[in-house]
């Protein structure tokens, strides 16, 4: 019922500890807080919050039109709706080093157990494209300290995410990844590796988790969980996967309904109502009606 039922900072140390452990955790991207809920429902790790969903949710490119105030609002919104960890994109950190710290304490108390920052030049574009650039190394290294600087719970995990590869190639995207890690980086998000041996090349040159991106319609092939289990990778997201699904379903259904008039014939493809209810904890809310307001006053 209602929101979570354990407090960020006990997401923000199970989170940690998981990542210890050496398994590899599975965070599907929720397109908005009930698909968290369905995540966590279906026995996954973790929950991602995408850069590229909220722009596309809102009718935007991901481009960096997005502000702070948007994402981490929608973050706290999603968070809070399940007792998974969620990690959020926060892009190039919203601004300068000095913007990327104050990023940093507003996902914290959006109630995220991490965050990643990435390498590229505002503005940002998604990832998988060409055409994209990446700054310098001291302005690089400069947002992961200001993010590291920044945060006050120490179990708040801070991923650099590094671009560089689909710009330099490889070579410079193991020492950007490097270079990422001395400045404080929890964790490496390296964009837009094309084969399982580039991950395994990632996974020998830094020793902390690395995040494999399964973005479909993109530059990585996409690999299964074993698969990427067996590479040494620690976190799997499929960022955009769930916004796909429910949009291409859309797509289908309006069809129907455009040539058949109603959508009888595509009831087996929809939740079902009870199925909804059921995520929703409709019951449990029933429940606490009975208990909380139904009583009898005594007069006398
Ligand atoms: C991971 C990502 O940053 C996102 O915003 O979800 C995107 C995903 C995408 O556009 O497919 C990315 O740059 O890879
Ligand atoms: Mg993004």
């Amino acid at each position: 019922m209602l929101y979570s039922t354990l407090s960020v900072a006990a997401k923000r140390e199970a989170f940690r500890a998981r990542l210890a452990s050496g398994e590899l955790l599975r965070m599907p991207g929720a397109f908005n807080p009930l698909s968290a809920r369905l995540i966590e429902a279906r026995g996954f790790e973790g929950v991602y919050i995408s850069g590229a969903v909220i722009s596309a949710d809102l009718g935007l490119p991901d481009i960096g039109l997005t502000t702070l105030t948007e994402v981490a609002g929608r973050a706290r919104q999603i968070a809070r709706m399940t007792d998974l960890p969620a990690l959020v994109d926060a892009d190039t950190g919203f601004g300068e080093p000095m913007n990327v710290g104050r990023t940093v304490q507003e996902m914290e108390d959006a109630g995220v157990a991490g965050l990643h920052i990435e390498d590229q030049v505002n503005p940002k574009r998604c990832g998988h494209l060409d055409g994209k650039e990446v700054v310098d190394r001291d302005t690089a290294l400069k947002r992961i300290r200001a993010a590291v600087d920044g945060r006050r719970d120490p179990n708040l995990l801070i991923m650099a995410r590094t671009d560089i590869r689909g710009v330099e190639g490889m070579d410079a995207a193991v020492t950007r990844a490097r270079e990422l890690v001395d400045a404080g980086a929890d964790a490496i998000f390296p964009e837009a590796m094309a084969t399982l041996e580039e991950f395994e090349a990632m996974r020998r040159a830094v020793d902390v988790p690395i995040l494999a991106n399964m973005t479909e319609f993109g530059k990585s092939e996409l690999f299964t969980v074993d698969r990427l289990r067996d590479a040494g990778v620690n976190l799997v997201i499929w960022p955009v996967s769930l916004l796909r699904l429910a949009m291409g379903a859309a797509v289908r259904g309006l069809e129907t309904l455009e040539h058949e008039g109603a959508l009888t014939s595509r009831l087996g493809d929809m939740q079902h109502r009870a199925d909804l209810y059921d995520l929703l904890d409709y019951e449990g809310y029933a429940h606490f009606d009975e208990d909380v307001f139904t009583f009898t006053v005594a007069r006398d």
